[in-house]
């Protein structure tokens, strides 16, 4: 679709060549006839036939492009789909008018993905207009206090009246690009709904629709004043979902994400008119969903692959020729900790870097290089003292794990400069640097912070700008699926990175590092 892929090359320049996993999905999900050959054009296949809805999974390493190869089919089929029901001036009967319709639903782990992901489909679509929200808000978990949720609640709440019910005109939300201008005559639901599972069935089956049997148990009723305990409104309808992408596949498919997900995925088919026959066996049985899904993912662990067996036999596996290898283009190094301080060696080597970006001088617009440092420790615990440590020791830093307050925004502005956007480009002649104002009036420059602290919270999905060259794995990896997702947070699209991985290489207790070193090595292509 022209639209499309005029966006495509406003994002990624003219001369971009389809990545391997983007070819593999041309090549498989679009439908070229000679006379589209012709004009250069792909097309989608727009049958709506509940038989031959299709399933495939995008699997390929991290930083190969993979969001692009999931959006554009599923971008260009409800635009198809949208203008043949126009043309065919066959209104469908109305919809209920107090939910949201979307017809397309990408799901993902976290609500830092979910941002991006949302943020990044609306860059798709300056030129086909289809409206995308993010729902992530209020997913900010249980953990973040009562007055955070019901701020974030109340937020999103504005937020989708503004979509369903139209805001005379006015832009909403514009700074976090999220929704656009709509004139409240056109009263139009969102197309694409991206959020967390758990955040899609809140607003599906209502707030608390998963506490009302506990809540309202005998034994438990006292304790909250005897009163019944009801769920919250639905929000968002599913008949109308055609397509859904299931992001970090292995994620939304392990134990914590497993039960959200399946139950999402069959309420919507029930929704849809084709309730899912329960699940007795375990034997292979093909689920025929009555929509298009989309599963992706960098890595298939075993139980990614045993659940795909058992419930996806016949899905179309598309796999990049270097999945489960590390980006060509990151370098790994293995760093021996000295045996006194570990957090001052973890000081030591950030100065390093920035020693040696000095040392090259200004980069090709003359700007003074420094790069931006991501590094992953194993508990929040560990994150918070590192950050404490390094702020001590002159290395200003933001820290974030699952119990950051900061999680509470629900916006990514805590990660500003360090995610890639096409519309968080930084002033040219001021790199990494933000204007603040003294209480003297004063206009002075500050330095953002180039160290990123966090957990593998940040491990998954989410895409680093180009100036993130360094990844610091402080903490031994737990497994090398965790080790290859955080390492690729760098060397992404084909930019130069470096994996640091910190361990005892030698003497008592240095096998674990050169059994990490082992591992490691057989990643690297
Ligand atoms: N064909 C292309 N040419 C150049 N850059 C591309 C191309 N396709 C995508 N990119 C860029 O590559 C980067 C990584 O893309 P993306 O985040 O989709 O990777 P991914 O495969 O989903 O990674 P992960 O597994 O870590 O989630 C993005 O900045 C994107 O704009």
């Amino acid at each position: 679709m022209e639209g499309l892929l005029s966006s495509i090359k406003d994002i990624l320049g003219d001369t971009a060549k389809p990545t391997p996993i983007q070819a593999l999905t041309l090549k498989n999900l679009f439908h070229r006839t000679t006379r589209d050959e012709q004009l250069g054009q792909y097309r989608i296949s727009t049958t709506t036939n509940p038989g031959i809805w299709r399933q495939y999974l995008l699997a390929s390493e991290t930083g190969s492009g993979k969001s692009i190869a999931y959006l554009l089919p599923m971008l260009q089929y409800l635009k198809q789909t949208e203008l043949d029901q126009e043309q065919k001036r066959n209104p469908k009967p109305p919809l209920p008018s107090h939910l949201l319709h979307p017809r397309g639903l990408v799901l993902a782990p976290t609500h830092e993905l979910s941002r991006q992901l949302s943020k990044f489909a609306k860059s798709l679509l300056h030129n086909i207009k289809l409206r995308v929200l993010c729902t992530s808000q209020a997913n900010a978990g249980s953990s973040t206090g009562r007055s955070g949720r019901k701020e974030t609640a109340r937020k999103l709440k504005e937020d989708l009246s503004a979509l369903i019910y139209g805001t005379d005109g006015a832009i909403t939300n514009a700074d976090d690009g999220e929704f656009e201008i709509r004139p409240r005559k056109s009263r139009r639901s969102a197309d694409i709904v991206v959020g967390t599972p758990m955040k899609a069935l809140e607003m599906v089956r209502g707030w608390g629709w998963d506490k009302v049997e506990e809540r309202n148990m005998p034994e438990n009723s006292s304790q909250f004043g005897g009163r019944q305990f009801y769920a919250g409104k639905p929000e968002m309808g599913l008949s109308e979902v055609e397509y859904v992408v299931i992001d970090e596949a292995d994620v939304l498919f392990d134990k914590d994400f497993r039960e959200a997900t399946r139950l999402l995925l069959s309420d919507i088919s029930a929704a849809r008119g084709h309730p899912l026959p329960p699940s007795t066996t375990t034997a292979p049985q093909h689920t025929n969903y009555p929509f298009h899904l989309i599963l992706t993912s960098a890595t298939i662990p075993w139980s990614l692959a045993n659940h795909l067996d058992t419930h996806h036999p016949n899905l179309t596996r598309l796999v990049s020729p270097n999945l489960h290898r590390l980006p060509q283009t990151l370098r790994t190094e293995h760093v021996g900790w000295t045996g006194g301080n570990r957090d001052a060696d973890v000081v030591k080597r950030i100065k390093r870097v920035w020693a040696e970006d000095a040392l090259r001088g200004p980069d090709a617009h003359g700007r003074r290089q420094k790069s931006k440092i991501l590094v992953f420790c194993n508990k929040s615990t560990r994150v918070d003292a590192l950050s404490a440590y390094l702020k001590e020791h002159g290395v200003d830093n933001v820290a974030l794990s699952g119990t950051s307050g900061e999680r509470r925004h629900g916006s990514n502005h805590h990660l500003d400069g360090f995610l890639n956007s096409s519309r968080e480009r930084i002033p040219a002649a001021s790199p990494g640097s933000t204007q603040i104002v003294l209480s003297s009036g004063e206009k002075k420059r500050v330095e953002e912070p180039h160290v990123l602290i966090t957990t593998s919270l940040l491990s998954r999905g989410l895409d680093f700008a180009p100036s993130v060259r360094h990844v610091f794995v402080v903490d031994s990896p737990r497994n090398m699926i965790d080790f290859l997702h955080r390492a690729g947070r760098s060397g992404r699209a084909g930019n130069q990175g470096k994996v640091v991985v910190f361990g005892k290489l030698r003497g008592r207790g240095s096998s674990v590092a050169k059994d990490v070193r082992r591992k490691v090595g057989a990643l690297v292509m």
